[in-house]
């Protein structure tokens, strides 16, 4: 028998996305009011196994391809507000940029203690079929049963480290995945947590949050023939940072021009970061000659990180004060939470 007191408290943000989306004649759109009063319609919300939730609708309410860094700082920002009154926090997000701000949300905290987890839907949650439902339903049971003190994305019955993850499917409901790194729990007949949960704290450190600002970041993916004119107009613009999405196991064209640039871009002190372009596996710049061409020009390598981790890493860096161009790229090369296997 669960009893109020013993109840676990969780604060729902719902920030835009398909979830709470409803059809318009110009597509679907995230209505106000709209998530709340569908959630107090489904019964199985309100089970005396489900833990107490609040949810509180965002003024804007957006399709997460309208979300930018200031948007991250609002969310961060949110949780830190709410930090002591709950004991955990799901954050209901579009699918489409889920994977950067479920990134950017772990690089922002500091001491986080409490689960964070970002969820959504592929189809709203008030339409026949729903994924929503049960992407809803597993994240509330799944904070308040498995603390798991980091920020997640739960999604089609996984449970992913947010900045492994990444959206995988356009159209179909297993929409995310984590190919660098095993899922944290698998949402099955039962649930089967694949992390050791360390108990709660006695007493909670403050939650840091830090501050981003938007940063001028380029990101290029290689192609067979692409004109090493495109990499210098992408380097001309007032950029700090590119993401050079190149193949295999880092590898780039042997052309001096394009190898030119990347040793000018250097000089500039913009800092490279090479990303394979690859869905799974490392970047280790030694094995082609290729490769060593690369990493002669002291881009840092981006190992096994994803696209998604290394720009919302990329402005937490920029985003600090006082940091030399050398301490930027130690800090892109370190591992600072789990988003790169060492
Ligand atoms: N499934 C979704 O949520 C897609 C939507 N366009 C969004 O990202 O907000």
């Amino acid at each position: 028998m669960h009893t109020l007191s013993d109840k676990k408290r969780i604060y729902i943000a719902y920030t835009g996305g398909t979830i709470g989306m409803q059809a318009s004649e110009k597509g679907f759109v995230p209505v106000a009011g709209f998530l709340t009063d569908t959630l107090a319609h489904l019964p199985e919300f309100h089970r005396p196994e489900m833990p107490q939730f609040t949810l509180h609708e965002y003024d804007t309410l957006i399709d997460s391809s309208d979300m930018v860094p200031a948007d991250w700082q609002l969310i961060a920002n949110d949780i830190q507000a709410n930090y002591h009154d709950y004991d955990g926090f799901i954050i209901l997000h579009g699918t489409d940029t889920m994977a950067y701000t479920a990134s950017a949300l772990s690089f922002m905290f500091e001491n986080l203690a409490k689960p964070v987890i970002i969820t959504g839907s592929q189809i709203p949650l008030a339409q026949l079929r729903s994924d929503g439902q049960a992407n809803l339903l597993n994240a509330l049971y799944i904070a308040a049963n498995y603390a798991i003190r980091e920020v997640t994305l739960f999604f089609n019955n996984s449970l992913f480290r947010g900045n492994r993850a990444r959206k995988v499917n356009a159209d179909g409901f297993h929409a995310f995945d984590s190919p660098n790194h095993p899922s944290l729990l698998d949402a099955g007949i039962h649930i089967q947590s694949h992390v050791s949960i360390a108990p709660s704290p006695t007493s909670f450190d403050d939650l840091k949050v830090a501050n981003i600002q938007s940063q001028a970041v380029g990101m290029l993916t290689l192609y067979p023939g692409m004109s090493t004119e495109l990499l210098e107009n992408v380097l001309r613009q007032p950029v700090k940072a590119l993401i050079l999405l190149t193949y295999g196991v880092g590898n780039a064209p042997s052309n001096p021009a394009l190898l030119d640039q990347l040793k000018q871009a250097r000089e500039k002190e913009i800092l490279v970061v090479n990303c394979t372009q690859c869905m799974r596996g490392r970047v280790d710049m030694s094995g082609y000659a290729n490769g060593k061409l690369v990493q002669q020009t002291q881009v840092v390598s981006g190992k096994d990180m994803t696209p998604e981790a290394a720009l919302a890493k990329l402005h937490y860096v920029l985003s600090q004060d006082h940091l030399s161009f050398k301490q930027q790229q130690q800090m892109m090369s370190d591992n600072l939470r789990g988003e790169m296997t060492p």
